[in-house]
């Protein structure tokens, strides 16, 4: 057991990262967009790897994110507490409820709908990385894009770092293969009213070049 797999969402996010790449047993993956590809994908990525005889080690959901702009500056990077299926639930008159109080049998929520870091994964990412902001990570199937959806998503996760759309399916996927998970995020975007011109991406994939260095 050698290596670590770290998977993104687009193929832009992997070079970045391969081009900071210190370590040749860490393989970096484009998965795809949203969590149940994301999570699909690495499930099976996960599985190949076992029936080769060469399973990874850890798995580590990257690539860049909206941040809370109170918290984490465009072309930051954040280390995830833990990923949170931030949209998994019900809505109702008195607003959104979380998948966890709807009354499902816990073995139904695989774990429930938060998945936490590896505290050893975690640690050793951020004593690599000293700058990071350290938080909980939202997982989002939809880009928050109002203003009104930005509060809501502030007042439900008031100590959320940022958001993206993969972490918590890569982390569900990692669980059920009883590995380490991690989340690896470079900020692109403030999260708030959509304005898609205001995206730093290129500032967004060198910090994932930099930041690649702590990925051994
Ligand atoms: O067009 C490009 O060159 C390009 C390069 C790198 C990445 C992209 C993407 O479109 C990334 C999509 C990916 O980014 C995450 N993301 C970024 N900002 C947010 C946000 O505010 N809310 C939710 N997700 C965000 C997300 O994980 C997407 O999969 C394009």
């Amino acid at each position: 057991m050698t290596d670590l797999l770290v998977v993104t969402a687009v193929p832009a996010e992997a070079q970045a990262i391969q081009a900071g790449l210190a370590d040749p047993t860490v393989a970096v993956v484009p998965v795809g967009v949203g969590p149940a590809v994301a999570g699909a994908a690495t499930a099976r990525l996960l599985a190949l790897a076992e029936a080769a005889g060469r399973p990874y080690r850890a798995v580590v959901s990257a690539g860049v994110a909206g941040g809370f702009a109170d918290r984490v500056a465009v072309g930051g990077i954040v280390l995830g507490t833990r990923a949170v299926a931030a949209d998994l639930g019900a809505e109702s008159p008195e607003g959104f409820i979380p998948i966890d109080e709807l009354g499902m049998p816990p073995e139904l929520l695989g774990g429930g709908p938060a998945v936490p870091a590896d505290p050893g994964l975690l640690a050793a990412l951020s004593t690599a990385l000293p700058a990071a902001t350290v938080g909980p990570v939202l997982t989002v199937n939809t880009v928050t894009g109002t203003e009104a959806s930005t509060e809501a998503l502030r007042r439900r996760h008031p100590d959320a770092v940022a958001e993206a759309m993969e972490g918590y399916g890569v982390a569900v996927a990692a669980r059920h293969a009883g590995l380490p998970f991690a989340e690896l995020r470079t900020i692109s975007n403030p999260i708030g009213p959509r304005d898609r011109d205001a995206w730093r991406l290129r500032d967004a994939l060198a910090a994932l070049t930099t930041a690649a260095t702590a990925l051994r």
